[in-house]
């Protein structure tokens, strides 16, 4: 294709896009590598340039499990969901708000553009509490499990992220959040992404992850359009599984709550959030009612 048709390819879509909200997911396996995370962020600006408010929620689990180790504590897991003890909640704040949200602010301060790095704790943005111990399979046995400061979303008072845009800044958002105590909780950053998606009328949700899209059992096949009952059927069936099961929930979520359509998209390949956003066949999986 020639340039020139890429670029009015892009056209109808910047068109429909101008002044719209889209809120993007940074997963923590999509900021592994430094050069392609500079390309996801010089995407996000571009958007922004062309019409978009941009919102940025970034993850960082690998970071903080790396950061757990280092430690001496062996991280755990039930559906998606990290255990955090008190130590664990420390280290995933000083993890995602003391590094991945300032590094993030600064490589888009690089690209000439001002960001405003926040956490969910900030302006009573993410108000939370305090989730109930969840219901686990052990061999034949079920189980409840306390997570301990993980945190379900209750309240979203999206004000903050309204005034940064109107004022032409980036908001970058840390997926913590306070519980009517004032203690802090860790909050899985789908879930905070979706659930500030909804709060701001976004039009689109986007996830950026480490995957081509939402796959196949066997993951040899990637979905390129899903639909609500589809995506609930996946989920019941288990052909979702770890990280996937919050995201998917998110995007589900955020679809049945206004948001027109939610993206999961591979974000180690270069580009990859303006081929979704921008060309008619796109790269991940979109999920629509
Ligand atoms: N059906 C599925 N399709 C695609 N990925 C899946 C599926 N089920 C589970 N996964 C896993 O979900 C992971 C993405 O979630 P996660 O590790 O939490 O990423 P992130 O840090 O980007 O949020 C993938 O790397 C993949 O291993
Ligand atoms: C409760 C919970 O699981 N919180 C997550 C927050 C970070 C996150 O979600 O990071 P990714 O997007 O990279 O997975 C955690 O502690 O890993």
């Amino acid at each position: 294709m020639k340039r020139e048709d890429v670029l009015m390819e892009a056209l109808p879509y910047i068109q429909k896009f101008y002044g719209k909200t889209i809120v993007i997911k940074l997963g923590g396996h999509a900021m592994v590598d430094q050069s392609i995370l500079e390309t996801v962020i010089r995407d996000a600006v571009l958007l922004r340039y062309v019409g978009m408010k941009v919102v940025l929620v970034h993850g960082g689990g690998p970071e903080i499990t790396a950061k757990m180790r280092a430690m001496g504590k062996e991280p755990k897991f039930v559906g998606g969901l990290r255990i955090t003890d008190p130590e664990t909640l420390e280290i995933a704040q000083m993890v995602l708000v003391g590094k991945i949200n300032d590094g993030i602010v600064s490589l888009i301060a690089n690209c000439g553009t001002r960001a405003v790095g926040i956490s969910g704790n900030d302006a009573n943005l993410l108000i939370a509490r305090k989730m109930e111990p969840q219901r686990v399979m052990v061999g034949d046995v079920v189980q409840e499990v306390d997570l301990g400061r993980v945190g379900e979303i209750e309240e979203v008072d999206p004000e903050v992220l309204h005034c940064l845009l109107a004022q032409g800044y980036i908001p970058v958002v840390a997926p913590m959040a306070l519980d009517r105590q004032g203690g802090s909780l860790n909050i899985n950053a789908d879930t905070a992404a979706a659930e500030i998606a909804i709060a701001l009328r976004a039009f689109k949700l986007i996830n950026l992850t480490d995957v081509d899209g939402v796959m196949n059992a066997d993951r040899t096949r990637v979905y390129h359009r899903l639909t609500l009952p589809e995506a609930e059927a996946m989920i019941s069936d288990g052909t979702i599984a770890g990280g996937m099961i919050p995201k998917l929930e998110g995007c589900m979520k955020a679809v049945r709550n206004g948001v027109t359509s939610a993206h999961v998209v591979n974000g180690n390949r270069e580009h990859n959030l303006l081929l979704e956003l921008f060309t008619d066949e796109g790269v991940g999986t979109m999920i629509t009612l």
